[in-house]
Parts: C-alpha cells; structure tokens; sequence
C-alpha cells in the first residue's frame, strides 16, 4: 500500500482563504489585524521563516512589522521593545522568534508577552489555558498539525495517538490538543526504551524530535497517519524530516512530505491566531 501524501501547501492555501473572509469582516469595521516578528541575531534558518510569516500576512492583506535587532542586543532592550508592541494598538499578534541568543533569558521573553497578543502560544498562562481545556492561543505547529489531520478526514476521537518528542513548543501542546480531542495519547521522548513498541500501535504518530529519518517504515502500523515535524538541512543542502519518507509511505495510510507539510501549516494558524487576537480585541 502506498500512503495519501498529505498536501500541506494546498490545505494552508484553503485555510488562509477561510481565514481571510474574518480578516476582510474585520477591515469592512476598520479593524486590520496587525503581526509584528521580532527576530534578535542572524539565523539563517529564522530569516526564511520570518520572511515566509510576513509573505502570509501581505497574502492576507494584514498589517505586519518584522523588527530585526542586532545579535547583541542586550536583555533589557528586547523587553523594553516587547512592551512598546504590547501597547501599540496596531498589533494584535507579537512573536520573538526563537531560539533568543544565549545572553537572553528565552523564558523572561516569553513571559514579558502579553498573553492577549500571544500568538505562539508560549506564554505560561495560554499553556495553562490549553492544558486546562479553556484554549485561547494553539501553537502554531501542533495546531497546523492538528488541522491537517482534520483536513484530511483522519478520526481523532478514541484512537491511540503517539507523539515522539516532548519540546514545549510542539511534542507536549501537540499531545494536549490530540487529548482534547479524545485521544488515546503517548509521549515518548528520545530516552524512551523499546520506542517502537509504541510507534507501531500508534493510529496517528506525531513525530518532533530533530534527529533526521530516525522512525522508518517497520515502526508504523499499516495504515497509520504519519506528520512529520521535523526539517532538517541534509548535507547536499536538502530538506528532510524526523520520517524516513521513501520507507513509512509503503506502510502509513496518510504521511506528511518535508517541505510542504507542516511547515505551510504552521504559518497559516499563525495568521489565524493574528485574526482571531484582532477580533477578540474587536469583542467578536
Ligand atoms: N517564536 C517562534 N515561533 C515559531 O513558530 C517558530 C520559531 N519561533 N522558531 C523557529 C520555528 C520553525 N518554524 C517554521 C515555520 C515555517 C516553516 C516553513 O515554512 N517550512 C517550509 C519550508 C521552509 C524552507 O524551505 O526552509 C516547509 O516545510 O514546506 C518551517 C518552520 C517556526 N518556528
Ligand atoms: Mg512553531
């Protein structure tokens, strides 16, 4: 059997434009949601995201600042910054993109955001919030996974759900999503022994673990659906996922491609938690 490819380009694509109906509801009032990225320092890797995340935005006709700041730039700068965007009224959605160079503390950063802006989802009280049941910002990524699932007609409820990779950015978010939606969930992490007595009865396997192709074909259960998290730079300058692609789509049922899965995926809910944040200031 070979897997459905899930087409993370063309379901962002599809999501985007449900998204930019509310994004237009809101202009029509006045209201034009606004996005700023801080980034702090010279990642590469984070140029390309950043630049992707302010592509989404003008594809949406919404407002975006992208603030890049020197690598140096010291602590105290970053938050007076994050405070002047907590307060301007332009801005409905604030991110630091991560990681912050080494002399900052990422978690004093995460902190200064105000939740009601918070569209990653990082901050302590909407992990709280997500962990609680009472959802007000998803991460962008388990949240774009989470719809591509649903995208794509795979049930969720009463199934066993893996996830591989515990970050606070995708593994844990990504398992308390998949639980609120009745999941049967597993964390693993790296240190997990027998990890592929877990994977292979895994109905959905969620993978975010930054070691390139290490869960193969004879891990999953046939049939399974597979999201791949993970982007890795192969030495030849190539792309590859945390899934050894070529083997896991003779088994799965559904698999996401790296590039053009989750990646499309994560700076679409992006743009949708910006439009949201613009309509609850809006009391919508
Ligand atoms: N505060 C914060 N929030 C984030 O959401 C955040 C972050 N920091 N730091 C870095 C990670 C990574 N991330 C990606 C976004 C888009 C693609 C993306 O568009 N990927 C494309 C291709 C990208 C390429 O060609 O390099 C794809 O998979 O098809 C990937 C990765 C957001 N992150
Ligand atoms: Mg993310």
């Amino acid at each position: 059997m070979t897997a459905r490819i899930i087409d993370g380009k063309a379901i962002a694509q599809e999501v985007r434009a449900e998204w930019k109906i509310r994004a237009d509801a809101l202009k029509a009032r006045g209201i034009t949601p606004g996005l700023a990225v801080i980034i702090v320092g010279e990642d590469p890797a984070s140029k390309v995201y950043v630049a992707n995340k302010v592509k989404a935005c003008a594809e949406l006709g919404l407002h975006s600042e992208h603030i890049a700041l020197p690598a140096d730039t010291s602590e105290a700068a970053l938050l007076a910054k994050i405070a002047e965007l907590n307060a301007d009224p332009k801005i409905h959605g604030l991110l630091v993109q991560l990681p912050v160079p080494k002399h900052i503390d990422g978690d004093k950063v995460l902190n200064a955001i105000s939740p009601d802006k918070d569209v990653d989802g990082f901050h302590p009280i909407n992990v709280g919030a997500l962990a609680t049941g009472n959802m007000r910002f998803a991460p962008c990524t388990p949240y774009g996974s989470l719809v591509l699932l649903q995208k794509s007609g795979v049930s969720i409820e009463g199934k066993h759900a893996v996830v591989v990779g515990r970050s606070n950015i995708v593994g844990k978010p990504m398992a308390l999503l998949l639980l609120q939606h009745n999941a049967t969930v597993t964390i693993c992490t790296s240190k997990t022994v027998d990890l592929a007595k877990y994977t292979r009865d895994a109905d959905i396997l969620v993978v975010a673990t930054g070691r390139p192709k290490m869960i193969t074909g004879d891990m999953i259960k046939l049939g399974a659906a597979v999201i791949d998290v993970g982007i890795n730079r192969m030495a030849d300058g190539k792309l590859c996922g945390d899934v050894d692609f070529e083997s896991a789509k003779e088994v799965a049922g559904w698999i996401t491609p790296v590039p053009g899965g989750v990646g499309p995926m994560t700076i679409t809910m992006l743009v949708a938690n910006t439009v949201q944040s613009a309509e609850r200031s809006a009391g919508i």
